[in-house]
């Protein structure tokens, strides 16, 4: 189901005030389309996705530019007294400086074993909703804290839409332990030979090895083809010794926010309907390996 931009934003008026559309006296049918730019939307996503959020729940609070929105928006609800006893549990060092700045009460998976709802970004969303996350670095906790929640809603810019994992081109990142890093990268290239895959490993811009949250190092996979049935794929890479956690993210997510150029699209897991029309739209889009873009027109005639 498509929304409307005017209408999506948990109230109008903070929709405004945030400058992110024209008030309602101002618009007119000749009026020029807002042009929403990508962080734009990636905050349309986010505040919608803090509609789920209620009172006294438990929170996986996501990491990542698209999540950054979300844990914000959280934090603000709480200050203003419409969100009252929150216990967020957060997915990275970087995010639990955030909620700890915005007086988000926080606690672990120690504690809560089990979460009423997560919220977070992703790198990639395919039509069944099956995910790549980490390329900020965070999968492994991501992957921890999500797995532990009844309900998982993803939030991202229509940029993030792919056919299949791997359709952007771009990284599918695998955690693994320092210890003789270049032998399990090797072992996870030669795993997907058949897709052109080139393992690399990931480093600062001065060429020290990225090192996560854990202390490990990321490997990041990049696809020239489609790497076939994701569970058999994440069975092989998980088998490897010194692999620690891969960012596929298999049947996790319940609910997609996709915020675009023509409004926003919720779609839950098992919405058969929506679905079908999810996929008719990106099925309609032939491009190849790493140029992947969702045609904002395509989707829209989609969801209307
Ligand atoms: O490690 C990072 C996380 O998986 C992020 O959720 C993911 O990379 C998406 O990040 P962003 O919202 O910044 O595109």
């Amino acid at each position: 189901m498509a929304i409307a931009y005017p209408h999506f934003i948990g109230s109008q008026k903070s929709a405004m005030e945030t400058g992110m559309i024209s008030s309602p006296s101002s618009s007119s049918p000749s009026r020029p389309p807002v042009i929403l730019t990508q962080d734009e939307l990636k905050k349309i996503a986010a505040y919608k996705a803090v509609e789920y959020v209620e009172s006294g729940m438990v929170l996986g609070l996501g990491t990542g530019s698209t999540a950054k929105h979300a844990v914000d928006r959280i934090g603000e609800l709480l200050r203003q007294g419409k969100l009252k006893n929150i216990v967020g549990i957060p997915t990275s060092k970087m995010t639990h400086e955030q909620a700890v700045s915005l007086g988000i009460p926080l606690s672990d998976l120690d504690s809560y074993p089990i979460l009423d709802l997560a919220i977070d970004g992703a790198d990639e969303v395919d039509p069944y909703l099956n995910l790549v996350k980490g390329r900020g670095g965070s999968l492994l906790r991501e992957k921890m804290v999500e797995g532990a929640c009844k309900k998982f809603v993803v939030i991202v810019d229509e940029s993030k839409l792919v056919n299949y994992l791997g359709g952007s081109g771009l990284a599918m990142p695998v955690e693994i332990v320092p210890f003789c890093w270049k032998f399990t990268a090797q072992r996870l290239q030669m795993l997907f030979e058949e897709s052109g895959c080139v393992a690399k490993l990931r480093t600062y811009q001065n060429g020290e090895p990225f090192v996560t949250d854990n202390m490990n190092y990321i490997v990041d996979l990049y696809f020239k083809r489609e790497i076939g049935d994701l569970k058999v794929a994440s069975d092989a890479i998980l088998r490897l010794a010194g692999v620690v956690e891969h960012g596929m993210f298999i049947d996790m997510a319940t609910t997609l926010i996709v915020a675009g150029e023509c409004g926003v699209i919720v779609k839950d897991k098992w919405d058969s309907a929506s679905h079908r029309s999810i996929l008719a739209s990106w099925q309609s889009i032939d491009t190849p390996v790493g140029e992947f873009e969702v045609s904002p027109r395509i989707f829209c005639q989609a969801h209307i």
